[in-house]
């Protein structure tokens, strides 16, 4: 799947009057025979997109929740050629556009070109490397502009104004908007200075917005979802994947849908 499918998935989801929803799981959490039941449900379940992490032994901007599953996914001995080779074998049933979260190590590991060939031929549409700083994205961008995937950029509450300019006026696919300083996680408020930042971002971004970091709750998929073009739920979906907990994942994800007209 193409980047500019990536984004059409989210604006359709925008266009039907809700906003996109993008869980991120860990790939091969549980073996990696249960990643494709999580991709099918979570598709069948209504999600926009989905974001796949690579499980890595030192993911520094990870907290607790998706450091455990990391972990467990790293004792499945998970590695990022056979998450690859697993979303291949059953590409043909996903429709929904798949983004690879991954540290820049396991990249260089594995050779840029040839990491880039193979997620193009499994149907990644889009790719997120925390630690690759913009200045270094050259690194990257000519296999990825070749392949059509995106290399989705990660903008933070502390960026500058001008580097934020720079960041969104090169972006592709969209933007993801971390909403706090610090690691991943479950957390309960959030900064005063947020919906500016959220909506000074969506003023000036030609690709969606999406929201993430710390969204754990039907509450905070609305509200911030509200500002932005749609939400990215990591930890909550997580654990509740780890226990389960089936039912809790399908309310999140209903929280981004068109709300029913009540008489
Ligand atoms: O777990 P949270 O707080 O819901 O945040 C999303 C996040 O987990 C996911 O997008 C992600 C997992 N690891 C990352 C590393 C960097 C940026 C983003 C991520």
């Amino acid at each position: 799947m193409t980047k500019q499918l990536l984004t059409e998935a989210i604006v359709q989801s925008v266009n039907q009057g809700g906003k996109a929803f993008v869980p991120y799981i860990m790939a091969g959490d549980g073996g990696l025979e249960k990643l494709k039941k999580d991709i099918l449900f979570l598709q069948e379940s209504g999600v926009t997109a989905i974001e796949l992490g690579i499980p890595f032994s030192d993911p520094v901007a990870d907290g607790p929740v998706i450091q455990a599953a990391g972990e467990r996914a790293l004792t499945h001995g998970v590695t990022l050629r056979k998450v690859l080779q697993a979303i291949h074998s059953f590409k043909d049933e996903v429709t929904v556009p798949l983004v690879l979260m991954t540290y820049l190590n396991p990249i260089i590991c594995y050779g840029i070109d040839q990491f880039v060939r193979d997620c193009a031929a499994s149907g990644v549409s889009g790719i997120i490397v925390p630690d690759l700083p913009l200045e270094e994205s050259a690194l990257l961008q000519p296999a990825l502009q070749e392949a059509d995937i995106a290399l989705i950029p990660l903008v933070s509450l502390t960026s500058p104004v001008e580097r934020i300019e720079k960041i969104v006026a090169e972006s592709e696919g969209f933007i993801y908007a971390v909403t706090v300083n610090g690691i991943t996680g479950v957390r309960n408020g959030f900064g005063d200075a947020l919906e500016n930042h959220l909506q000074k971002l969506k003023d000036i971004s030609p690709v969606p917005v999406l929201a993430g970091f710390g969204i754990s709750t039907v509450e905070q998929v609305q509200n911030i979802g509200a500002s932005v073009d749609g939400v990215i739920v990591g930890s909550a979906i997580v654990q509740a994947l780890h226990e389960e907990e089936y039912g809790k994942i399908k309310s999140l994800i209903n929280a981004s849908k068109p709300t029913p007209i009540t008489k």
